[in-house]
């Protein structure tokens, strides 16, 4: 990827426009953490991020520049916070003993004693948290840069996303799906930017139910190539490893190669990819990988053991950005609609009305997805003489290729109402039309599925 993150000394604004604090601008958490979730020691202070084009000069873009600009942002930081007489801990974070709990214990690994106190590779306690739940305050962050929603840590590719989507934005980590549609939703963020699908693993179905429950609009689209590395602690061979952790859609996507690569050892989920590097080198782990980014390698001192490690080398993951307010449709350019349907009678051949009112149109669908119908999931048929039938009952996700702004995509859904019992749709906008094999947008100055 070519989107390089950096320290943004100007986005403490935050604090100063009567944020809480600045922790609580960039940490975001639902509920309760996976046991897996590790907190770092140093103190919780974090900075702020702006996706910088390689193009641009202001701020370096190796590790170490970065590294050595965010230590100075910590500081500004701290001093801030005192000045605003917040000194107190900020919710769910620099809670020593709630780390050591989390923390499991590291034995000597290879010879190697490992663990955190043995960890001086990166600071990476100044990187932005995750938004907490705790965070959710109305009260709108103002400042000129679009602040983009993500979930994941600091080199998640839903991070390379958000600074595809909108370069030069202030990437925002949350730690959970949900709290990306909650920061849009109070005003933290101005958009979130989501995985939907990928070439290889298929949906992301969570993103497809919090779509309904939330009344966010699609404004765009981003297909990003997604290239895997197998990460771990400089020093380990592939030999030591007892265990390969990652995001389970990233898991999936190179489940073949490592295969093949002779790692028949046992696979753990974690949230996000970016986060199962960061555990691998916070707790100096010598039997453990992460499949992850070569830039999270970079942002948690690991080595690159294997590149290149999907099972397709053209895997690629749809994103979609999300913002309070829709986009106006337009015919200049392709377009595309998502909607959702259910009904509620027992009819039959909904699908194939459904999709008759397409074809009829000439308008091609690029997408379908069914998903439980959570409100009623099953419908009872009872017939005396065989018994009762329970027929599951489904949300029905289409995509389709044509803009609202179109009479043929009025008329479609205006037939399809007829028969349907609930018609929302999630959005139109324009499709990414970025040739796949063109150098990483993330450094294109065009915003590839948007038009904002
Ligand atoms: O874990 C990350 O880095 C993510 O951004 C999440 C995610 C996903 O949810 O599918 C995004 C892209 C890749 O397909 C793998 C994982």
């Amino acid at each position: 990827m070519a989107a390089i993150l950096s320290p943004n000394p100007t986005n403490h604004s935050a604090a100063a426009a009567g944020v809480p604090s600045v922790r609580q601008a960039h940490q975001l958490t639902l509920g309760s953490r996976p046991a897996f979730r590790v907190r770092t020691r140093t103190p919780s202070v974090c900075c702020s991020f702006r996706l910088d084009l390689p193009g641009n000069s202001a701020v370096g873009s190796t590790r170490a520049d970065w590294l050595s600009t965010c230590a100075i942002l910590s500081g500004k930081v701290a001093v801030s916070k005192l000045q605003e007489g917040s000194d107190s801990p900020a919710p769910g974070g620099g809670d020593d003993e709630e780390a050591e709990k989390l923390a499991p214990a590291v034995p000597a690994i290879n010879g190697y004693r490992s663990g955190p106190a043995t960890l001086d590779l990166v600071p990476f306690g100044n990187l932005p948290k995750p938004l907490t739940i705790s965070d959710l305050s109305p009260a709108p962050m103002h400042g000129s840069q679009l602040r983009v929603a993500y979930q994941g840590v600091p080199g998640a590719y839903s991070e390379a996303a958000a600074g595809r989507a909108y370069p030069n934005c202030e990437a925002i980590p949350c730690d959970q799906f949900e709290v990306a549609f909650q920061a849009v939703e109070l005003w933290i963020a101005d958009r979130a930017v989501l995985p939907v699908e990928n070439s290889l693993g298929g949906s992301i179905h969570r993103n497809y139910d919090l779509l309904l429950r939330h009344r966010l609009h699609i404004v765009g689209e981003v297909q990003m190539p997604v290239h895997h590395c197998l990460l771990a602690l400089p020093g380990v061979r592939k030999e030591y490893l007892t265990r390969v952790i990652s995001h389970p859609q990233a898991l999936s996507q190179c489940e073949h190669t490592l295969t093949s690569l002779g790692l028949n050892v046992a696979r753990e989920a974690f949230d996000d990819t970016a986060a199962a590097a960061e555990y691998v080198s916070a707790n100096g782990l010598r039997d453990t990988a992460a499949i992850a980014s070569a830039r999270a390698a970079e942002l948690y001192g690991l080595q690159i053991l294997a590149d290149g490690i999907q099972d397709d080398s053209g895997n690629v993951t749809r994103f979609v950005m999300l913002a309070r307010e829709p986009i106006i449709p337009r015919t200049d350019r392709p377009f595309k609609t998502s909607i959702v349907f259910a009904h509620d009678r027992e009819g039959t051949s909904l699908l194939f009305k459904v999709l008759s009112a397409f074809a009829f149109r000439d308008i091609s669908l690029t997408k379908i997805e069914s998903r439980p119908h959570r409100n009623r999931p099953i419908r009872l048929v009872d017939d005396a003489n065989v018994g009762t039938a329970k027929h599951f009952e489904y949300l029905f996700y289409i995509d389709f290729q044509a803009s609202m702004a179109e009479t043929r995509a009025q008329n479609a859904l205006a037939e399809i109402q007829e028969f349907t019992s609930f018609l929302r749709v999630l959005g139109s906008y324009p499709m990414d039309m970025t040739p796949l094999a063109a150098p990483s947008s993330a450094s294109s100055p065009s915003t590839p599925g948007g038009l904002d």
